[in-house]
């Protein structure tokens, strides 16, 4: 092998190259690592309570349960989507029920928030991820003011309490939050997944096969009824009250929720999900979901899925939304660490397995 000659020219100029190289993937593997730019607020974002954080959960929503069911549209949205999750008979469903919490073993009465999250793969190779919580809209304009909100109700540890003075702030930055805080205090805990109403909060745009982009947000509305538990019922009930009545409930037949698009019209925010549409807008029965099924997640079809939001098919395009967008980071960012514990044999209990030493 030759020997480096430091005096030519030619030697500092490939120097020079592989330094721009080497610099180029450092910069790289710092911004996958989220250590340069917005990346640090997606991954601030992703919290890990309770600490230390058990391996392999999602860090948030981590108590939930796989199921397996179906989709079938009515036809009614083919003119404004190309998607074949509206016009193909039926679509295999792999879904996912959870609770508003990232400890996996909570009290199902720790959170009124319930969850349903879906992976829809249709026959053109397409897939539709969906992950929906039992609230209509969202408590801020941005992912920023979603970590603020955390910070200022988080309980000080001197009076045991949120700070006042700190809620009072965070109002003044955020003062649409003000209508998500007064709602979500006299919010009425769900007796039940059966009975709960999923909303996507986040607005897409369904597009047609002339290219129109028509902006829309969906619920998926139970057939079961709702009901609610008093404060004195879930104290009472039992730590997984919500998980096993479901279990119970689907024994003896399936659910089902219908898939209802509502559809905006010029002028409707679509790119701030604190901001629900007139209750007047258009809203049409786009399909029924049918749960026949569910499985543990340690060992489920769901447990390995990422249901990003933001992974939709043709046919169908996500927004501007900052909230939208950073779910999408936060997401992977969490999916990343629970996947690395699972491949080092660290995740135990989320995968039902011995811990490899
Ligand atoms: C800035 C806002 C938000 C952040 C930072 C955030 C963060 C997260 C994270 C880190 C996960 C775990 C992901 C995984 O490991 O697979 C998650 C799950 C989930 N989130 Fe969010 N989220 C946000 C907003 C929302 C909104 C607006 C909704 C409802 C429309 C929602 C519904 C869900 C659901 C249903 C799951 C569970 C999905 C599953 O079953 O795997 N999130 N979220």
């Amino acid at each position: 092998m030759s020997k480096l000659d430091l005096r030519s020219k030619k030697t500092w100029g490939a120097l020079a190259s592989i330094a721009v190289v080497a610099g180029t993937l450092a910069s790289a593997f710092a911004w996958t690592a989220g250590w340069l730019g917005s990346r640090t607020v997606s991954q601030a974002l992703v919290g890990e309570t309770p600490k230390p954080f058990p391996p392999g959960f999602r860090r948030a929503h981590g108590k939930g349960i796989c199921f397996a069911g179906t989709f079938v549209p009515n036809g009614s949205a083919v003119s404004l989507s190309t998607s074949r999750l509206f016009s193909q008979p039926e679509i295999p469903v792999v879904g996912r029920f959870s609770i508003g919490t990232g400890d996996p073993h909570a009290p199902d009465s720790t959170t009124k928030t319930l969850s349903m999250a879906l992976l829809l793969k249709t026959d053109d190779k397409q897939q539709w991820r969906m992950a929906m919580n039992n609230e209509p809209y969202f408590a801020t304009r941005n992912p920023e003011g979603f970590l603020a909100l955390r910070q200022a109700t988080a309980v000080d540890a001197a009076t045991g309490k949120p700070d006042p003075q700190r809620l009072a702030d965070f109002l003044k930055a955020y003062p649409e939050a003000e209508k998500y805080l007064k709602w979500a205090a006299q919010k009425p805990a769900p007796g039940s997944f059966a009975g709960a109403t999923f909303y996507s909060i986040n607005a897409f745009y369904l597009v047609n096969a002339q290219g129109e982009r028509q902006p829309v947000r969906w619920m998926m509305r139970p057939h079961d009824p709702f009901f609610s538990l008093s404060d004195e019922q879930r104290k009472k009930a039992d730590d997984n009250f919500l998980f096993e009545s479901l279990r119970q409930r689907l024994a003896q037949k399936p659910l089902y929720w219908d898939y209802v698009l509502q559809l905006a019209q010029p002028g409707d925010p679509v790119d701030d999900p604190s901001r629900p549409w007139p209750d007047n807008r258009k809203q049409m029965v786009a399909g029924t979901l049918e749960v026949t099924r569910v499985e543990a997640q340690s060992v489920g079809a769901c447990r390995d899925v990422n249901f990003d939001p933001s992974i939709v098919p043709a046919g169908v395009a996500v927004t501007d939304d900052p909230v939208l967008n950073a779910r999408s980071a936060a997401y992977s960012h969490s999916f990343s660490r629970r996947e690395r514990e699972i491949g080092y044999g660290k995740a135990t209990e989320a995968v039902q397995k011995q811990e490899v030493k």
